[in-house]
């Protein structure tokens, strides 16, 4: 078993997410809390970037304590200096020293030859030992590079004083086996390599970031770069909180273990998607809002019964809430009747069939079914009657410069009845088409819309009173349609009628 070490590049490579930027103050506030988890190292900038750099990772070296503070720097002299002196103050410091290894990057981009690179990198790697015995060597896109090139570079780094090589997959290009096997030949044939730590460093381009730094780990890498929520440059770096939970959880097959106190992963992701603006999307290994969320009828009754059933880590050891179970067109009647009583309702089991109909109709209509939504469907079935009427359809036609026409489509014991008729609104029509149908003259009394939750699709609550002589009877509907809502509403009062129930109305106490 081997201790995998845990380089957070969040400050550094995280912050190089495109439209990012991070303040001092929020790179401090982030920092605390990557001590708080645990990780072993905290890159936390690049100094000679820039002024706002420098003064976080001097800020950072003398307020965190706990993990080793990191800054980076190219192979010059400029960029050492300014490391190490952003580093002063820190309990342990390390500088991180970079280069190239592809002829891509040499040609092109250092526009240097492999002998200059190698001469740049021995200087640069001495020089930062004069500031700290704790230098990190990295040569970008190794897995496009030339081995025996890679082979020369990192011995003649070590040689320098190098403690740690790195070796970066920077553009996410590498394959696990094919990674794996370059940090395997990186440690048999590098002089030196096996008596310093092997550290891998993966982009996502290819979304393989995180399996190509567990391949590498599996190849006897023990140090891992990542970023929290995967953040990083172009597709972003290895997920810190997937790397971790993989470890720990497979701890089986790798063996191996890492001084994350998992419990902080959750409240870590967060505070780094507020800070840095970039939301994590909901299906997100481990952190997403839907890592334990449990939406299908099969699962929910599952999770029920024992969440290991469809959970394969538990979510409070990642500072989580298990077992959410999220109500949807999917769920079934064990989540259902949970739901139910979780909001405090004890309901027969009539009772809660008529309303688990009733919630799948209304998944059918609407994207996102709340608590709400259900206590309301609760509050219009338990004050129901019988149907005496039962509204089959409600059509309606209206428009600027039309005058509004209904249909509307009723049963009862006796048959399905169907009237039309205009009205001064739609809702004014379909009321005319309902009292023809049923053949009970109504007295509207009032009318009143009311929405459930949120959004342009949340439901209506139409609440009516209407009275018949003496009699006055409440009613109410229900739909994501609010002219259907105002039927329902009507028919209510039409059943309670037929029921018998209603009251003497105010106006008719009142008449001697
Ligand atoms: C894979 C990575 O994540 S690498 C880190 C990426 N991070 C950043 O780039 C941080 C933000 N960068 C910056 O603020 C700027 O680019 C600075 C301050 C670093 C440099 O700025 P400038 O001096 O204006 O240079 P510019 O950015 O235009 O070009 C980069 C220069 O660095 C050189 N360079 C690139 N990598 C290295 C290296 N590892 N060692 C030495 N020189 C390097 C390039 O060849 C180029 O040199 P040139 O100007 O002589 O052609
Ligand atoms: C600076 C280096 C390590 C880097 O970020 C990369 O190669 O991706
Ligand atoms: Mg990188």
């Amino acid at each position: 078993m081997a201790y995998i070490k845990i380089f957070d590049t969040t400050l550094r490579d995280g912050e190089q997410t495109p439209g990012v930027t991070l303040n001092t103050a929020e790179k401090v506030e982030i920092a605390k809390q990557l001590a708080r988890l645990g990780v072993d190292i905290i890159e936390a900038g690049f100094p000679i970037t820039s002024t706002g750099d420098f003064e976080a990772v001097s800020r950072i070296a003398k307020e965190v304590s706990g993990p080793t503070i990191c800054a980076l720097a190219r192979t010059a002299r400029a960029d050492i200096e300014r490391a190490a002196q952003a580093l002063e103050g820190a309990e342990r410091a390390r500088i991180h020293v970079f280069t190239s290894g592809s002829k891509i990057h040499l040609e092109h981009m250092l526009r240097k030859t492999p002998e200059e690179v190698i001469e740049a990198s021995v200087e640069s790697v001495r020089l930062a030992r004069q500031f700290t015995g704790d230098v990190e060597f990295s040569a970008q896109d190794c897995t496009r590079s030339e081995l025996a090139f890679l082979y020369a570079l990192y011995g003649a780094a070590i040689e320098a004083g190098a403690t740690v090589i790195n070796i970066p997959d920077t553009v996410g290009y590498g394959m696990p086996l094919e990674y794996a096997e370059l940090i395997r030949n990186i440690r048999d044939n590098v002089p030196g390599a096996k008596e310093v730590d092997i550290s891998t460093h993966c982009h996502d381009d290819l979304g393989l970031a995180v399996a190509n730094s567990l391949a590498a780990i599996g190849a006897g890498a023990t140090q891992v770069e990542c970023t929290v929520n995967g953040i990083g440059e172009r597709a972003g770096n290895t997920s810190l909180e997937e790397v971790v939970m993989a470890l720990g959880t497979r701890r089986d097959v790798w063996g191996h273990e890492t001084g994350i106190n998992t419990r902080e992963l959750y409240r870590t992701s967060r505070m780094v998607a507020m800070y840095t603006g970039v939301s994590v999307p909901p299906n997100k290994a481990v952190v997403g809002d839907n890592a334990f969320a449990h939406e299908s009828g099969i699962h929910q009754d599952g999770v029920i019964k024992a969440l290991e059933t469809y959970e394969i880590m538990s979510a409070e050891t990642v500072g989580r809430d298990a077992g959410v179970l999220v109500m949807g067109k999917h769920s079934g009647r064990r989540a259902f009747r949970k739901t139910l009583e979780e909001l405090g309702y004890e309901l027969d089991d009539e009772k809660v069939n008529v309303l688990f109909k009733q919630f799948k109709d209304l998944c059918d209509r609407k994207q996102k079914v709340t608590s709400e939504d259900i206590r309301a469907l609760i509050d219009a079935e338990t004050a129901r009657v019988p149907q005496t009427y039962e509204l089959m359809s409600v059509q309606f036609q209206s428009g600027t410069g039309m005058i509004p026409v209904a249909t509307v489509r009723l049963k009862t014991d006796t048959g399905i009845y169907e009237e039309a008729a205009t009205g001064d609104g739609p809702v004014d029509a379909v009321y005319r088409a309902l009292e023809r149908v049923a053949g009970l003259p109504l007295k509207l009394e009032s009318y009143e819309i009311r929405s459930v939750g949120s959004g342009k699709d949340a439901l209506g609550e139409v609440s009516i009173r209407a009275s018949q002589g003496e009699r006055l009877v409440h009613g109410r509907g229900l739909s994501t349609d609010v002219i259907e809502a105002s039927a329902q509403a009507y028919v209510d009062v039409l059943n309670k009628f037929a029921a018998g129930i209603g009251k003497a109305s105010a106006q008719q106490v009142a008449t001697p």
